[in-house]
């Protein structure tokens, strides 16, 4: 029996990776395609928006959420256990598609392939590792030099130079293929220099496509055919290096930082738009995201932050059996996000979703 192929669909927070997945489910060339969605935070925001997506082919009996941590962390416990039952299933998926969260390493996701009760029925199909261009094109994965010291200053045991910049390289460095996303917010000579910096980043030479909210032919992402769990061993990722060279550290996620804000109905949308990016800024956001109720609309508000860009829309009304909230989840850096900067950006986030701060303003 040939092995069912299965994609990796990875890249940093907010890079684009439910948006292709979303396209991709729309050009599905007649494959039945399950999907493993993993996400770092406690609110879902990827699986819902995708089972909200109104696709045939993506029914809430395709997607399986694994929101107990990153995948990379919960290969043992939560991966394997889902492939098994995936697999156990009398009507098999034609193709495996894999969003793993933004902060999760794709390698020991792929060494799993490997495992036992995994590698006789599946196969790696390709590791596609999407990038948000722009952010790459506005230095946001570069080496801070003062941001660096900073930290070093604050925490002498900081093994990492630059935790967002080694994740992302990391993330290259599994790549059988780089999606340059986002290519509508910069120029074509700007895109081809963010194309060379990634060239840069991986000692072997990998494929990349330009696109645009993620749409790109779905020939392009499955059916690469790589096998890459026989090959990731050759793509370490720097904590497997520096292990080899006895540096060790273990791979963890304690740089980064994520919680969850339960606000109220969004009294004054322009406003709460109008505040948000500052907030953000402030605080070094890296990601928000989630779900708000506004009063008089049928349809839930997604909210979508990456850094210091917005984008709000209504995609699907509320269900009957749902409770109409406000629930936002935000993640950042660790040293961003210690207990006294979780408790500012909730009392700031529930005051301009009630309005309250555009009052105050006034
Ligand atoms: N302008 C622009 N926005 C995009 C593009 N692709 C995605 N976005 C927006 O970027 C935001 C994040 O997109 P997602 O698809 O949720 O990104 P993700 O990688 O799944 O995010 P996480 O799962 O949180 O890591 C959303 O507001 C998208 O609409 C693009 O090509 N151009």
């Amino acid at each position: 029996m040939s092995k069912i192929p299965a994609t990796v669909i990875t890249g940093f927070l907010g890079a684009g990776k439910t948006t292709l997945i979303r396209n991709m489910l729309q050009d599905a060339g007649g494959r039945k395609i399950a999907l493993i969605i993993n996400e770092f935070g406690d609110l879902g925001v990827d699986g819902n928006i995708l089972t909200g997506c109104g696709i045939e082919t993506c029914t809430e009996d395709d997607v399986v959420e694994l929101t107990n941590g990153c995948i990379c962390c919960t290969v043992a416990d939560d991966f394997i256990p889902t492939m098994t039952r995936l697999l156990a299933r009398e009507d098999k998926p034609d193709h495996i598609v894999i969003e793993t969260s933004g902060l999760a390493l794709p390698q020991p996701l792929v060494a799993a392939f490997n495992w036992p009760e995994v590698k006789t029925n599946v196969t790696v199909d390709g590791v596609v590792t999407v990038v948000d261009a722009a952010a790459v094109a506005d230095g946001r994965f570069a080496d801070d030099e003062a941001k660096v010291a900073a930290l070093r200053a604050a925490d002498e045991s900081l093994d990492h130079d630059n935790p967002l910049e080694e994740l992302f390289e990391d993330q290259l460095r599994a790549a059988d293929l780089v999606v340059l996303n986002k290519a509508d917010l910069i120029d074509r000579e700007v895109l081809e220099k963010v194309r060379s910096e990634i060239a840069g980043k991986t000692e072997r030479t990998v494929r990349t496509v330009a696109s645009e909210h993620g749409k790109l032919p779905t020939d392009v992402l499955l059916g690469i055919e790589a096998g890459t769990e026989n090959l990731i061993l050759d793509r370490k990722a720097h904590h497997e290096m520096e292990h080899e060279s006895g540096e060790s550290h273990e791979h963890d996620h304690d740089e980064f930082e994520s919680f969850v804000v339960d606000a109220g109905s969004l009294a004054d949308r322009d406003g709460f738009e109008a505040a948000l990016p500052g907030l953000i800024a402030r605080h070094d956001i890296l990601r928000l995201k989630g779900f708000a109720d506004v009063p008089g609309k049928k349809m839930r508000l997604v909210i979508q932050a990456v850094g210091k860009r917005l984008e709000t829309y209504f995609d699907r009304p509320w269900k009957a059996d749902e409770t109409r909230e406000t629930r936002l989840v935000v993640i950042g850096l660790h040293h961003d996000l210690d207990a006294a900067a979780r408790d500012e950006i909730t009392n700031e986030l529930n005051a301009i979703v009630s309005g309250e701060a555009r009052q105050a303003a006034e």
